[in-house]
């Protein structure tokens, strides 16, 4: 199998640069052409939608796997544009080149997709409505594919974090390094989910061919909110000996932490489809973050 992944800096795109070698022959792609330990690949801008068709004629993948995406969710309430080019428009590019080529298009969205006014976890054919660019952005980006006839797999992940990149966990360890108090929101309920177990079930799904196409959502199972996640992670970091001291962790409301952007109050997502279609057991959040502490 030959897969073109695109994004390998970034937290998920680097853990599948690990999961996805074993399949076959693999061309990283990063923004740079710089890999993080260094290395050179190949430059991919997903501002430059014109230049991936000369990209996919060099490498003629059978498998695009696209980890890239305009993340910042509050920067993109100011920069729409960036935010639709990358998340969207790309994405549509790429779908539509991967349907003239009879290539696979694997891609990732979010939980964001959602409004959090659910109040039982979401199914792949629940309503969405965002709250912000981000969450547009990618739905759109999830049509544009679903449209292009391009055999594809989108799988809608949440709160993604590792021991490397920007993420809650990274920033929650900072922070607590440097102050005795955080404040943090306890109405938001979602899945922490880590970027090694998306990128292990991308691999597994790969190597025994994808089922179907369409969205399909990957989260570890349980829910939890951005406070409980906070506070798993002190007392985590704490039973390893990785930090002398947790900070107290205050438990606040959104309207006393805001931000640029709106988020979903509740966007624990179901994964029931995913794991019956492909066997698959997902861990507990609570054992994934162990589990990541632990490597
Ligand atoms: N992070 C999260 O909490 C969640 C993420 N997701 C989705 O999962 C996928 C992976 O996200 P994750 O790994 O967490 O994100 P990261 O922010 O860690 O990585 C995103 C990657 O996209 C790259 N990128 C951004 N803009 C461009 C560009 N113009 N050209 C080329 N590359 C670009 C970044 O490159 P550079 O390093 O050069 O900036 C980075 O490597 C995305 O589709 C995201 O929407 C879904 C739910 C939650
Ligand atoms: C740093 C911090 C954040 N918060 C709140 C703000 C916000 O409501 C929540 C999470 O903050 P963050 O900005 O780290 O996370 P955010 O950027 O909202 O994370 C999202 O990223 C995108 C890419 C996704 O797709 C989502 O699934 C989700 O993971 O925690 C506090 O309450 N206290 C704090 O000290």
């Amino acid at each position: 199998m030959r897969i073109l992944l695109l994004g390998g800096n970034g937290q998920v795109g680097y853990e599948l640069h690990r999961s996805l070698a074993p399949l076959g022959e693999m061309t990283v792609t990063t923004r740079n052409g710089v890999l993080p330990d260094g290395g050179a690949c190949e430059v991919l801008d997903m501002y430059a939608p014109e230049t991936f068709a000369a990209v996919l004629d060099r490498v003629m993948p059978d498998v695009v796997v696209n980890a890239t995406a305009h993340t910042a969710v509050d920067r993109a309430e100011d920069e729409p544009e960036l935010a639709f080019l990358a998340n969207a428009e790309a994405p549509a590019e790429l779908a539509r080149l991967c349907a003239m080529r009879g290539a696979t298009l694997v891609h990732y969205s979010t939980d964001y997709v959602f409004d959090g006014s659910g109040v039982g976890p979401y199914r792949e054919d629940d309503r969405t409505a965002p709250l912000g660019v981000y969450g547009a952005s990618k739905l759109a980006g999830e049509q544009h594919i679903q449209a292009s006839g391009a055999s594809h797999l989108i799988l809608r992940t949440a709160w993604v974090y590792a021991t490397r990149g920007n993420n809650f966990l990274r920033t929650m360890l900072r922070l607590g390094g440097e102050r005795d108090e955080l404040r943090v929101v306890a109405d938001q309920r979602g899945g922490p989910t880590p970027a090694w177990l998306i990128a292990d079930v991308t691999a597994q799904i790969l190597a025994g061919g994808i089922r179907a196409s369409g969205v399909r959502h990957l989260v570890a199972e349980g829910e939890t909110t951005w406070h409980g996640f906070a506070e798993a992670i002190f007392e985590e970091a704490c039973a390893r000996g990785l930090i002398a001291r947790s900070p107290r962790v205050v438990p606040i409301r959104t309207d006393e932490y805001p931000t640029r952007a709106r988020r979903p109050a509740y966007s624990v997502l179901e994964t029931c489809l995913l794991q019956v279609e492909y066997n698959l057991v997902l861990p507990d959040w609570r054992a994934a973050l162990a589990t990541t502490l632990a490597r």
